[in-house]
């Protein structure tokens, strides 16, 4: 009893005293979005160490699963910076948690911070000042001002009783995910062990290629685009054991070679769509991809002319594409196989896209016979959705996204290589595509979106097919599309429903969409409160460029009069 009284002495002490440490400077308000808290590096001490005492509550609420803390601002400027929390799934916080992670953040001194914990583990039944532990695994991207936040982030861990914290160093966010993922499956989870993991599923997806399929020394060129970030420094570590592939890595993030996300990175490319920072005319033909800076987001492009510096963008929806295309062909080989071993695997394979996916993106995956559904807009909607499916392929257009294989499905599918191998069929179409769904479902890093997992089951896909990079962009041509931002007073004051593609309140703000809407052809428009900005964020699409942004202008108006 004693004991116990002098633990949770110590807990408050403890808390108190971090607090006092690293002060809430006045007129700075955090707010946990769809990409934690992010805001300028320099101001983000009291915002990351609070994150790390939350990091430590839910390890021990988890009964001390390990939790993880990146530490970064993705595509923003460098001087930014940012942190966010993954849950021991290696998938993002669960989401009833963030209205206590705002509060946490915003505590203004150590006395409220201190009654706002206490109360908190009371409500959600946290054993504090017991004889719990619990682990939390950090990383951190390549920004100057990181290694001052990773202290703040210990700071607040140790702040809890009995929690440990694993410095897993300089990572991309993808690589720190799928650690805690593999840590708490109590399987392999160092880096060297996630290098290892890519480089092995990535030869075998290769041997399966077919022999009539192999490409020239042009098909295995592939210039990358590390936006002067952490994945550029991780694709040069390992390049070089990635055999049948020839990478040559561009705003690698080494020294001089330019700034961070600064002209260049998926971002960039995707909204610009013109030839960036590290990429000039001699480059027209050759395959790019491009990565943002802690790699979580993954885009193609190829320069298209000398003379102009357009480069034709493959975006998230067709690598969603390209991914659906070779899995539902594998599974189609796999069931209507006419060899004698008639194995069938049924699988529920769903296809998973947000609103700004382009509409002949979907449908083209519609014509396919694919199920297609909507979420909101951020990846931890379309992950969770992704979920429900035995195989769950989402997308962000911008190129945040990835696979999933439920566990039952991969267990029903290790049966049937076993089966196959063992019996005459090895060798058989059946066997083969068999094998590459479980290389696939290795490769691609299933705890979030990973543009270097996600970059090498796209390689080894177009190895797979022999197409090129023109053959796969001419799947489907996109509707032309703009995206506008409006700075209105309350930007709350838009509430949206059916996935973000209608807004309910206010009322006339629907109407005037679908009056604008209705004077277009293929037109779609829909407006929603941007989660990472301060700003409305309008979206249209139509059958020329001109309507798309004639649509996207006049509802920018209307959002404008009406919340302006
Ligand atoms: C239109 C768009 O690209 N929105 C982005 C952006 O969200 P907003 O809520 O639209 O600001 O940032 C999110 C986090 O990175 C990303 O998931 C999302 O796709
Ligand atoms: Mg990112």
């Amino acid at each position: 009893m004693a004991a116990n009284q002098e633990q949770e002495k110590e807990q408050r002490r403890r808390l108190l005293d971090v607090a006092s440490r690293f002060p809430l400077p006045s007129g700075c308000r955090f707010s946990y979005g769809t990409a934690g808290f992010r805001a300028d590096g320099a101001t983000m001490a009291p915002a990351v160490c609070r994150a790390g005492i939350l990091a430590a509550l839910r390890s021990v609420k988890l009964a001390g699963a390990a939790v993880g803390i990146v530490i970064t601002a993705s595509h923003n400027p460098v001087g930014d910076n940012g942190v966010k929390i993954a849950d021991p799934d290696g998938g993002m916080m669960a989401q009833h948690w963030e209205p206590f992670a705002d509060a946490l953040a915003n505590a203004p001194d150590p006395d409220a911070l201190l009654q706002l914990v206490l109360q908190f583990v009371k409500d959600e039944g946290i054993p504090l000042g017991g004889h719990h532990t619990a682990q939390v695994l950090l990383g951190r991207d390549t920004r100057p001002t990181g290694e001052y936040l990773l202290d703040a982030a210990l700071q607040g861990i140790n702040a809890i009783v009995g929690a440990h914290a694993i410095d897993m160093g300089i990572l991309t966010t993808p690589q720190l995910h799928w650690m805690v993922r593999n840590k708490n499956k109590g399987i392999k989870a160092s880096e060297s062990d996630y290098f290892t993991q890519l480089i092995d599923s990535f030869r075998r997806m290769l041997e399966l290629v077919p022999k009539d399929k192999g490409g020239d020394e042009l098909a295995k060129k592939l210039i990358v685009d590390g936006a002067n970030g952490i994945g550029g420094v991780k694709l040069e570590q390992i390049k070089a054991e990635l055999s049948g592939i020839d990478i040559i890595v561009r705003n690698s993030g080494k020294e001089g070679e330019g700034i961070l996300n600064h002209m260049c990175g998926a971002d960039f490319v995707q909204k610009e769509r013109v030839t960036h920072h590290g990429f000039s005319p001699e480059d027209v033909g050759v395959r790019c991809a491009s990565l943002d800076g802690d790699a979580d987001r993954l885009v193609y492009f190829c320069v298209s002319s000398a003379s102009e510096n357009k480069v034709d963008l493959v975006d998230g929806d067709k690598i969603l594409s390209l991914f659906a295309l070779f899995i539902r062909e594998q599974l189609d080989i796999i069931n209507n196989s006419g060899s004698q071993v008639n194995k069938s695997l049924p699988a529920r394979l769903g296809i998973v896209q947000t609103a700004y996916a382009n509409g002949a993106s979907t449908q083209f995956l519609k014509n396919l016979g694919l199920e297609v559904v909507f979420t909101p807009t951020g990846v931890k909607y379309l992950h969770k959705k992704a979920l429900e499916y035995d195989i769950g392929i989402y997308f962000e257009a911008n190129g945040h996204g990835t696979v999933v294989f439920s566990e039952e499905f991969l267990s029903q599918l290790d049966s049937l290589s076993n089966e196959l191998s063992s019996e005459t069929a090895n060798g058989s179409a059946q066997y083969h595509a068999a094998m590459r769904l479980m290389a696939a479902s290795q490769l691609i890093n299933q705890a979030v979106g990973d543009a270097l997992s996600g970059l090498l089951l796209v390689e080894a896909i177009l190895q797979y097919k022999g197409w090129s990079f023109q053959n796969w962009c001419e799947l489907y041509s996109d509707l032309p599309s703009r995206q506008l931002k409006v700075k209105v007073i309350d930007r709350s004051s838009i509430v949206t429903t059916d996935s973000e593609t209608k807004v309910s309140q206010p009322s006339s703000l629907q109407e005037s969409i679908d009056k604008e809407t209705a004077n277009y052809t293929h037109g779609r428009c829909f407006v929603r409160p941007s989660g990472t900005e301060d700003v409305v964020r309008v979206y249209a699409e139509a059958s020329t460029q001109v309507e798309a942004d004639s649509l996207a202008r006049s509802v920018a108006h209307h959002v404008e009069q009406l919340l302006g």
